[in-house]
């Protein structure tokens, strides 16, 4: 007999049609600041220098280097890494609100490399909003008006900007407070008025830097649920910038580690954990309690002959932590189903490997 189990919601993903036109693709991206910073990425040999090199041969900065990506339609693509690593560089450059030195950035198909001042300006009206830091308030508009602000510029009219602002304040959990002016809000408050901002004009992209760092611990947290629940509620497409591994593995499908302006791995929350690419990745991800984040893909095996295969079923991206009760009360191997094939089987070694943090990286 085969007992279904009942697997966790799960988060909406990015499109997985393979066929999807990303909504952001980055090509070779350089940012490098100082003089004759354009030499630099067309320089076999000064593309290969550490940055202390760069500094001591040139006196520039590659604070972005020979970056590539793709963000798929409704994914939530963070990128991290520590102070300086280049992450702020990195996504004004998918803007221009700071100018690549070289590379490609690619929006809906559209090379913006070449964008005039007044595509920028529309593209930045309609198609991006931002979430910075500092919420950027202003302080002498009502909540309402704050988030109209972005319409009103957009030349819609009173009646209906303060509709789409209505709305837009329910949804991000402000309603009461319309009327309220930012400097009467707590910060994380504020910064749900600058999320409530964003969506206001119904962007195709939200680029948000470092949103939530300057909020206390537990109100990040929330906000960072806030996030989670806006996206599962209106699946937009989101690039995220942080230095917190934790908020990266909360909030992304897929994560961008950085160092000194390098991409030194690009991947699933659980494979950064399960297969790192180095002793970078390694010792960042090496407190993550494993059990959270890698799924029974990374640690489901073939079956051998003698398992038996009539036990419980699961899906392939249910996290440990999830999946332990139903591995452990079963007197068979968990089986492993992806649209009715069997992946693998997971039984009580399996888990326990995980739990008592033997399994080592995976792959
Ligand atoms: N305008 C600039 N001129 C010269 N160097 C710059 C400039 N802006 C950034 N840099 C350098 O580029 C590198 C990357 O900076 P960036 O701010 O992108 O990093 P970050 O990862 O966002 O760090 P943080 O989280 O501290 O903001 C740093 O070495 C920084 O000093």
């Amino acid at each position: 007999m085969t007992t279904h189990t009942e697997v966790p919601p799960q988060r909406r993903g990015p499109s997985d049609d393979p066929d999807s036109t990303p909504v952001v693709s980055v090509r070779g991206l350089w940012k490098v600041f100082g003089p004759k910073a354009d030499r630099v990425p067309h320089s076999e040999e000064l593309r290969g220098l550490t940055r202390r090199e760069l500094m001591d041969r040139t006196g520039c900065t590659a604070a972005v280097r020979d970056v590539h990506f793709d963000v798929a339609p409704g994914e939530v693509f963070v990128v991290m890494g520590l102070s300086g690593s280049g992450k702020s560089t990195l996504v004004r450059c998918l803007t221009r609100l700071i100018e690549p030195t070289a590379g490609e950035v690619v929006f809906e198909g559209e090379d913006i490399s070449g964008a005039d001042a007044a595509r920028l300006r529309e593209l930045r009206r309609r198609k991006f909003s931002m979430v910075f830091q500092h919420f950027g308030l202003l302080p002498h508009r009502r909540v309402v008006d704050n988030v109209a602000f972005g319409l009103e510029i957009r030349g819609m009219s009173r009646g209906d900007r303060l509709r789409r602002a209505q709305e837009v304040v329910e949804l991000v959990g402000l309603a009461g407070y319309e009327n309220a002016y930012p400097d009467q809000l707590s910060g994380g408050m504020q910064q749900r008025v600058g999320l409530a901002r964003a969506l206001a004009g119904d962007p195709d992209v939200l680029f948000f830097d470092e949103p939530f760092s300057a909020l206390d611990p537990l109100i990040r947290r929330d906000m960072q649920s806030e996030v989670v629940r806006l996206h599962r509620e209106v699946g937009k497409t989101m690039v995220f910038i942080t230095h917190d591994l934790s908020e990266a593995l909360k909030l992304g499908d897929r994560i961008l580690i950085m160092r000194d302006g390098r991409t030194v791995q690009c991947g699933t929350g659980d494979a950064l954990v399960g297969a790192p690419a180095d002793d970078y990745v390694r010792e960042f991800v090496k407190d993550v309690p494993r059990g959270d984040v890698l799924t029974l893909r990374w640690i489901m095996r073939p079956p051998q002959d003698g398992d038996a295969l009539d036990g419980p079923e699961l899906g392939p991206d249910v996290v440990v932590r999830e999946a332990t009760r139903a591995v452990l009360a079963a007197d068979r191997p968990v089986k492993v189903v992806q649209d009715g094939e069997l992946l693998g089987i997971v039984g009580d070694e399996e888990i326990l490997a995980v739990v008592a943090g033997r399994d080592g990286d995976i792959r």
